[in-house]
């Protein structure tokens, strides 16, 4: 668990983050959120110290982070920028190595280490061990920086508009291989972002940052449905509302009894792409299939058009 309790930041006159505290459970993904400046990039460096506080100070599993030494410091906290910083010098295994050596594991360990989290990342070791950064795409370069962030199994990854550099479709791609391997791994992860919607889709917590300041902290749903009213009302965005929470409910959540003709619809994709496809197909009903294929009841428009409707 990592607590921050007030942390600030000041350079000489100017205020870059005022008073924040927030905590973030083992296990989970928080999202901090906000336009450029307000201090997103300030709060994530002083987990790590890269950047030392003003005021206040940020506990690790309890132990307060000054009292760690900075080295041991970063070589518990994974750490991933924009554009991936990849040492251009070094192979794909020499960057993931980079931690590993550092701590001192022997050559065989390193080796295993490595080509776990290259398959893990879906990079066929015989084929980008030996390459170096600049023969890879960008994808696979921010898949290399997360795998490097990973090696030496830190338990807090710090996420920096990991990103923001990748084109859309491979994006949303980075995105869920990352919540995949967050799940399997059980990492602590703080990611800052700009981006809303990619915070609704990571984020199980999401930290609204404006002008220094933390304006809400709360689960996607508790931003969507009693949003502070003024900046983060604006940027969870009123139009947007019913579609993102129709996209954090699962089919699941709204599976009726009954039979009803088509392509059957997956009992775990979510809502909004649901009804995607009863809009596409022009069917106000479709059939509800389990993991194994088996259905399991009906999901219909009325139905799904409750769960994006503001609570009561
Ligand atoms: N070393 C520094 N000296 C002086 N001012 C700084 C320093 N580092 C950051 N700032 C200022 O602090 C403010 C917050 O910067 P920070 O990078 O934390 O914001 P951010 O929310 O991450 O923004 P962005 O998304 O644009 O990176 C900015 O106005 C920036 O100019």
């Amino acid at each position: 668990m990592i607590e921050i309790e007030h942390l600030s930041k000041h350079y000489g006159e100017t205020i870059v983050v005022d008073d924040v505290s927030l905590r973030v459970d083992e296990g989970t993904i928080t999202v901090v959120v906000g336009t450029s400046g307000a201090g997103k990039s300030t709060l994530l460096r002083m987990i790590n110290r890269l950047v030392e506080p003003s005021a206040g100070r940020v506990l690790i599993d309890g132990q307060d982070t000054m009292s760690i030494p900075e080295d041991e410091l970063r070589h518990r906290i994974g750490y991933v920028i924009q554009g991936h910083g990849l040492f251009p010098h070094r192979t794909v295994a020499g960057n993931i190595a980079t931690v590993p050596r550092l701590l001192g594991w022997d050559a065989k360990r390193i080796a295993q280490r490595v080509e776990e989290l290259l398959l893990l990342f879906q990079l066929d070791p015989a084929e980008f061990a030996k390459k170096y950064p600049h023969e890879l795409s960008g994808g696979q370069q921010q898949r290399v920086g997360v795998a490097r962030a990973l090696a030496a199994r830190p338990a807090l990854l710090l996420m920096d508009e990991p990103f923001g550099a990748l084109d859309p479709l491979i994006r949303s791609k980075a995105q869920d291989d990352l919540l995949t391997i967050q799940r399997r791994l059980g990492t602590t992860v703080v990611l800052v972002t700009h981006d809303m919607e990619e915070a609704f889709h990571l984020g199980d917590m999401i930290a609204v940052m404006d002008e220094a300041r933390l304006l809400q902290y709360g689960t996607a749903a508790e931003l969507l449905t009693r949003p502070l009213p003024g900046f983060v009302e604006r940027l969870v965005g009123t139009a947007e509302r019913p579609f993102r929470l129709l996209s954090l409910a699962k089919v699941g959540d709204a599976v009726e009894p009954g039979s009803a003709e088509g392509e059957p619809v997956d009992v775990s994709s979510n809502l909004r792409d649901a009804l995607s496809r009863l809009i596409w197909i022009g069917s106000p009903t479709a059939p509800v299939a389990d993991a194994s294929g088996a259905i399991v009841g009906r999901i219909s428009v009325d139905g799904i058009l409750a769960h994006g409707r503001r609570p009561t």
